[in-house]
């Protein structure tokens, strides 16, 4: 009797795990083979989608990102299929798939973000969205992002590089710290322009580091934590915003700044922007545009300071020079076309100190054609977009099975072209782990590049953010010298990758009688 009742026990006690394992596994194989046989027929990508849930975040997450990518690349070519975070996804490594997804197809592929990150920057923010309302707020932005309009900008811009600098005289500086606090304020006036009281500055800023504090924590609302400390700083923000719109409007003021276009658009009922969408598009444009500047501009004092022949041509390229620059540059700069005769013949290419010199050593403002007539400087700064592509890729949603190359990508899978990818491959950039600013000499093949994307969502404050970068270059080398305090070469991601630790650095004013004001004879 024990026996037999024993018996059932016990295979019960191993039968409910195993029926419990097999149906997990019928539920596994069921949906992979529904999922491939579901699309007209087209096979899915290559790839594999690692374990049930899970996917393959988990190798994403336990290496540097991008050689997960690579190495996929390397594996199964330049489209693959993988797993993460709990979404399928579909990433695409040719500058082909790039343009396919972002700019000839883009109507079938829509913008996804977390719906956290989505709240917290607001949902009516430009980015978020397709369409007429997309292509309205776009006008505005862009409109206010022109070369034309920001040329009035560099002025306040410079000013504000010039007291950032004096700040940081005899100091150990986070690099990237001390950038973000730049880019804050460069965004700060290209929105609302010079008037801005400081104490209503002070308001926003504070909020806004709360913001940016919680936007990358862990989304719970419980009291304390950085999220929910977020959320109610957002809030405050939204509120802040309110007011200095309804004293704009009191006033009948008609400021020129981006705050000033979103407040006078109408549609074509004649209908004005709310109050809620001009907050989330202008802290959408704040978030835009800060990290992502700040994380360039110290990538290129690293990239200057680790090659100190480079920042002496950046400093004193001047006119007739050649025999000079040669023999400076020869040494390790792997004389390139941009470094020999025909790249410092003419007046274009004179670079820092002779615009230093030009302006009274600094007396003078900064002008527009000065800014475009710094053509080295130029390329150190798309080089260092190449190299150090922080935005490795995008997302978006295939908003219908869509089929390419003879594969289906799914609706609802999220596909993710791989800027990082094609700025690495050596079919389009030779050699591309070396840091070379000549080889934008001449235009990369189309595509090919895409630090600020491509298509409809295309970065429109690209060209602000050269400019700030090119103020800051000029005063930082004409003015000052820095080095690198610590380890030089690990990276972090914050969440953009930058030099470790944000880069800590000493910076220190250089007086007229030292050494950078001609390059040395070597
Ligand atoms: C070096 C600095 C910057 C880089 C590398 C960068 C990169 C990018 C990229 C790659 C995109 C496209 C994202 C996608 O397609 O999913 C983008 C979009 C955007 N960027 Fe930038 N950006 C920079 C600076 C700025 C600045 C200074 C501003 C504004 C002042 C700005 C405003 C925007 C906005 C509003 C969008 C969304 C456009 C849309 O959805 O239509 N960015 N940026």
């Amino acid at each position: 009797m024990q026996m037999s009742h024993a018996l059932p026990h016990g295979f019960l006690f191993l039968l409910f795990p195993l029926l419990f394992i097999s149906f997990l596994w019928f539920i596994l194989v069921w949906r992979c083979k529904r999922t491939d046989r579901t699309h007209a027929g087209l096979p899915l990508p290559p790839g594999s989608m690692g374990w049930p849930c899970v996917g393959e975040t988990l190798q994403l997450y336990s290496q540097d990102p991008n050689i997960f990518f690579a190495s996929k690349q390397k594996r199964y070519g330049e489209i693959f299929k993988t797993h993460l975070l709990g979404c399928p996804c579909v990433m695409l490594a040719s500058p082909e798939a790039a343009r396919f997804v972002l700019v000839t197809q883009s109507h079938l592929f829509k913008p996804t973000y977390p719906r956290s990150k989505e709240q917290m920057i607001g949902p009516r923010a430009l980015f978020f969205h397709q369409g007429d309302y997309h292509a309205r707020l776009r006008k505005l932005v862009q409109g206010s992002l022109l070369p034309e309009a920001i040329r009035g900008l560099i002025p306040d811009i410079e000013a504000t590089v010039i007291s950032m600098l004096d700040s940081w005289n005899g100091s150990l500086v986070t690099t990237f710290h001390a950038m973000k606090r730049l880019s804050f304020d460069v965004g700060i006036i290209t929105i609302f322009g010079r008037q801005m009281e400081a104490r209503c500055k002070e308001e926003l800023k504070r909020n806004y580091i709360a913001v940016d504090k919680g936007y990358n924590s862990f989304p719970t609302r419980l009291p304390g934590t950085p999220y929910s400390k977020a959320v109610a700083a957002r809030k405050r923000l939204s509120e802040i915003l309110s007011r200095i719109m309804k004293e704009r409007r009191e006033k009948g003021s008609e400021e020129k700044d981006l705050l000033g276009c979103f407040i006078s658009a109408t549609d074509e009922k004649g209908e004005h922007l709310s109050d809620d969408q001009i907050a989330d598009n202008v802290i959408g444009v704040l978030f835009a545009a800060q990290d992502t500047t700040a994380s360039v501009l110290t990538w290129v004092l690293k990239y200057l300071h680790d090659n100190p022949k480079l920042l002496e041509v950046v400093k004193v390229l001047f006119l007739g020079a050649s025999s000079v620059l040669r023999n400076s540059c020869l040494v390790d700069l792997r004389c390139r076309p941009c470094f020999d005769d025909n790249d410092c013949n003419g007046p274009s290419q004179a670079e820092q100190m002779a615009i230093y010199e030009a302006n009274g050593c600094g007396d003078r403002p900064l002008s527009w054609s000065q800014t475009r007539s710094m053509p080295l400087t130029h390329r150190v700064i798309l080089e260092t977009l190449r190299m150090a592509s922080i935005i490795s890729f995008t997302f978006r949603e295939a908003v219908a099975d869509v089929e390419y190359k003879g594969y289906v990508i799914p609706k609802g899978w999220k596909v993710m072209p791989l800027f990082r990818n094609i700025h690495h491959s050596p079919e389009f950039f030779q050699d591309p782990k070396n840091f070379d600013p000549s080889r934008f000499m001449t235009s990369p093949k189309p595509n090919t590049f895409l630090p600020f994307g491509n298509g409809v969502h295309a970065c429109p404050g690209n060209e602000l953010a050269k400019l700030e970068m090119l103020i800051l270059v000029h005063h930082l080398v004409t003015k000052y010298r820095w080095e690198i305090v610590g380890t030089q070469d690990e990276i972090e991601y914050a969440p953009f990758p930058v030099p470790k630790r944000g880069l800590p650095a000493k910076f220190s004013r250089i007086s007229s009688s030292d050494d950078l004001q001609r390059p040395k004879q070597s």
